[in-house]
């Protein structure tokens, strides 16, 4: 369990101020979501020991920076984006030198890492000759060496394809037990079945923290969806509009709304983790419901 209080800090070389009044996350998925520039890298490198707050504290079990960085670093794994890896290496050469980094790793370890992310094939590829999605693959894979208890990842699924997508979220949900794994993302909707809680910044501050099941509820607007002829498309509100999917001399338009539908045509729809996420910024203004 990670504890923040009155975790502040500003980045040189702008104006950018994170502020964290009082935050507890705990094992288990957190989607960090937010808009561009909203903090989320910021937040991972404090929470990733890779920069230090300016005020406040983080605990990590109770531990904390202070007196106990090494112990609280060997339980750390850690995907920022952009990661640079040794070109020069091969595979499994340089995942076996980050896993004596981080003080060993069991028997056997690695090469299951490996066959888990499918990189069995490149084990002595070098790093220069690997496509992106194969490094990103090994950056991720690391982060799982030593099984650490908090793993920090900005923006994973970059770079990875379609299949690539679905098996690290699986692999992700099902190596989450008992392990605090906090995921930048802008992709919602495919995290949505595998997350247990979402964290919403904004300008450097929380805007909402809880279950993904309650992110999505009690919100301002509702989603309806239905196929309508030209003229009531032209009536809509564009900025309401989610999709809009031409179907013949019809649209197929799925859109915000009220309780009361846009026009008859129009059913309620189930609201997504990526449709409260359009709610929500868009009634920013609002007071958020930090926890
Ligand atoms: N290397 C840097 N030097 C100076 N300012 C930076 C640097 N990196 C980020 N910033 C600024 O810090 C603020 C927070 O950026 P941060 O990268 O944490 O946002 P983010 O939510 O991760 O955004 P994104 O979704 O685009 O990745 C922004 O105002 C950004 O312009």
């Amino acid at each position: 369990m990670l504890e923040l209080h009155k975790v502040q800090w500003r980045r040189g070389g702008s104006d950018f101020r994170l502020f964290v009044p009082r935050l507890v996350l705990k094992p288990g998925i957190t989607l960090l979501v937010g808009r561009n520039g909203a903090g989320k890298s910021s937040l991972l490198q404090l929470l990733a020991t890779a920069q230090f707050p300016t005020e406040g504290e983080i605990r990590y079990d109770g531990l904390t920076v202070d007196r106990d960085l090494p112990s609280i670093r060997s339980q750390i794994g850690f995907v920022p984006t952009g990661i640079e890896l040794y070109e020069q290496m091969k595979t499994v050469k340089l995942l076996h030198y980050l896993a004596e980094l981080k003080g060993g790793a069991a028997q056997g370890e690695l090469e299951q890492l490996m066959e888990a992310f499918h990189l069995t094939a490149y084990r002595t590829s070098k790093i220069k000759t690997l496509a992106q999605g194969v490094r990103q693959r090994i950056a991720l894979a690391q982060a799982w060496i030593a099984s650490p208890a908090y793993i920090f990842l900005d923006e994973p699924l970059n770079a990875l394809d379609s299949l690539e997508r679905l098996h690290f979220t699986r692999f992700a949900a099902s190596h989450s037990r008992g392990r605090t794994i906090i995921i930048s993302t802008h992709e919602l909707n495919e995290w949505e079945a595998w997350a247990d809680r979402v964290l919403w910044v904004d300008e450097g501050k929380p805007q909402y923290h809880g279950t993904i099941r309650e992110w999505s509820e009690g919100l301002s607007l509702s989603v309806w969806s239905g196929t309508i002829d030209a003229d009531t498309y032209r009536l809509l509100d564009p900025a309401r509009i989610l999709t809009v999917r031409p179907e013949g001399d019809s649209f197929q338009v799925r859109i915000l709304g009220s309780e009361v539908p846009p026009s008859p045509q129009f059913e309620k729809q189930p609201v997504t983790t990526e449709d409260a996420y359009y709610i929500r910024c868009r009634s920013i203004t609002q007071p958020g419901n930090v926890r």
